[in-house]
């Protein structure tokens, strides 16, 4: 990971927008379909996926277990072979390649080792490492139980599946992990979500649609899943936007006043991104379709309303909200995000204390997030390897001059060029 060598200073609108932001890939939707197509039975092609860091780590992932992976004009296409190891795995900071990659490598085999950016030692691997253990897998770990990255798989080839418990407060993706390797499985999984309560239920149902758009079938009920073994597709899948990425463009048009337009929003989806469509219009914003796009004009008093909302289910937008709360004329509380505290960073602690710096007024809840009314200044934001924590100050920036954001590059995770669209979308030039 580069760190930029000094802050990149976040422009300020000068005029109300008036933009149109071609979002790239979801980055869900693309890693999810990169691992379907190592368990293809012919190739895949992924059309306009996702080409960023956390991407380029699965696609590097799958290679390194067989998988041959090719750039197309549209995108990628994947031919998968028997997966085999030895190989080494770089996760990064990536949820989706930590937590994912370990229940497709127990079917490879040979030794497989997968480690990934310091802070992703920290992030809760627990549970699914310890389900793959009850399923048969053989995993040495390090962490005080050793329960966290870097670990090492014995795979043999094979792997049984079955029925298992485990508790997903932590991360939704725990589930969806067994959930996608599982048509491979000899039984396949018959997952139970046992504990408190289980955040981002709309990326479980992802999973659930990818797995059943690939002829998988799955039945799923209350805090349980299962999906029978049986052929995955191949074929051309065409990647949607990452709504959640669209976020900070949308919250632009709060920050700045005037429209902002996303083209290809999807009719329907599971991406929690879509979410925002109702957070935004509660927060002041005039929400609409135009055709496949949608454009949101900000409030125009220019007043953002806060607001007190459950973000069980959309987690990740959390910090794009809370940059809308920290320039909102009224209260805010965000809550149901108690797991953002084992994200990129811990979000609701670095929310709080960059708030802070900018003037406001935050704290923490056991669940969430208080946010108040305060007059801003501008500061020199830490973003903690975090992407949303830098596209957090780079809206806050738009109003409030002075704001700049210590390694943007950051935003690399999941969006290929951040600070060139955003100065796009205010009609500069990078
Ligand atoms: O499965 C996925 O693609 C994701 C699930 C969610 O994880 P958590 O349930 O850990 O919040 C989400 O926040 C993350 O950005 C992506
Ligand atoms: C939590 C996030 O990412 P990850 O997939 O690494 O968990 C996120 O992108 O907000």
């Amino acid at each position: 990971m580069t760190q930029t060598a000094s802050p990149w200073p976040a422009p300020s609108a000068q005029a109300p927008l008036d933009a149109t932001v071609e979002v790239p890939g979801s980055k869900s939707l693309t890693n999810r379909h990169l691992l379907l197509a190592a368990l293809a039975d012919s190739p895949t092609e992924l059309i306009q996926p996702l080409r960023s860091r956390d991407s380029a780590l699965m696609i590097s992932a799958l290679q390194a277990l067989g998988v041959t992976v090719t750039d197309t004009d549209a995108g990628l296409r994947l031919e998968t072979a028997p997966l085999r190891g030895p190989a080494e795995i770089d996760a990064g900071l990536a949820g989706t390649v930590m937590r994912f990659v370990p229940a497709l490598a127990v079917l490879a085999d040979g030794e497989i080792r997968i480690d990934g950016d310091p802070r992703a030692r920290e992030r809760p691997m627990g549970p699914v490492i310890r389900a793959l253990r009850d399923l048969g897998a053989t995993i040495e770990a390090s962490g005080p139980h050793g329960e966290s990255l870097p670990l090492t798989i014995h795979a043999s080839g094979s792997f049984n599946g079955g029925a298992v418990e485990l508790d997903a407060s932590a991360s939704s993706q725990f589930v969806s992990a067994l959930m996608l390797a599982a048509p491979a499985y000899r039984r396949g999984v018959d997952i139970r979500h046992v504990g408190g309560a289980l955040p981002s239920l709309p990326h479980i149902a992802m999973t659930a649609q990818v797995l059943r758009e690939r002829g998988v079938e799955v039945d799923e009920a209350e805090a349980r899943w299962r999906v029978s073994p049986g052929t995955v597709s191949g074929g051309r899948i065409v990647v949607e936007p990452d709504l959640s990425n669209a976020g900070p463009f949308l919250a632009a048009a709060l920050a700045a006043g005037g429209t902002v337009r996303v083209p290809r929003w999807p009719e329907r989806t599971t991406q929690a991104g879509d979410l925002l469509r109702g957070i935004l219009t509660r927060m002041g914003a005039t929400v609409e379709r135009q055709g496949d796009t949608l454009a949101v004009t900000g409030p125009a008093d220019g007043v953002i309303r806060g607001l007190d909302v459950d973000l069980t289910e959309g987690g990740e937008l959390a910090p794009t909200v809370a940059a809308l709360c920290a320039l909102a004329a009224t209260p805010s509380r965000l809550r149901g995000i108690a797991h953002l505290r084992g994200h990129e960073t811990d979000r609701l602690a670095a929310l709080v204390t960059e708030i802070t710096r900018l003037g406001g007024e935050a704290r923490e809840t056991p669940d969430g997030l208080e946010i108040e009314p305060a007059t801003l200044r501008g500061a020199a934001v830490e973003t903690y390897h975090d992407h949303r924590i830098a596209t957090f100050a780079a809206i806050v920036g738009l109003r409030v001059p002075g704001v700049e954001v210590v390694n943007v590059a950051t935003t690399a995770k999941t969006m290929p060029d951040f600070p060139g669209m955003w100065q796009g979308m205010l009609g500069q030039r990078a």
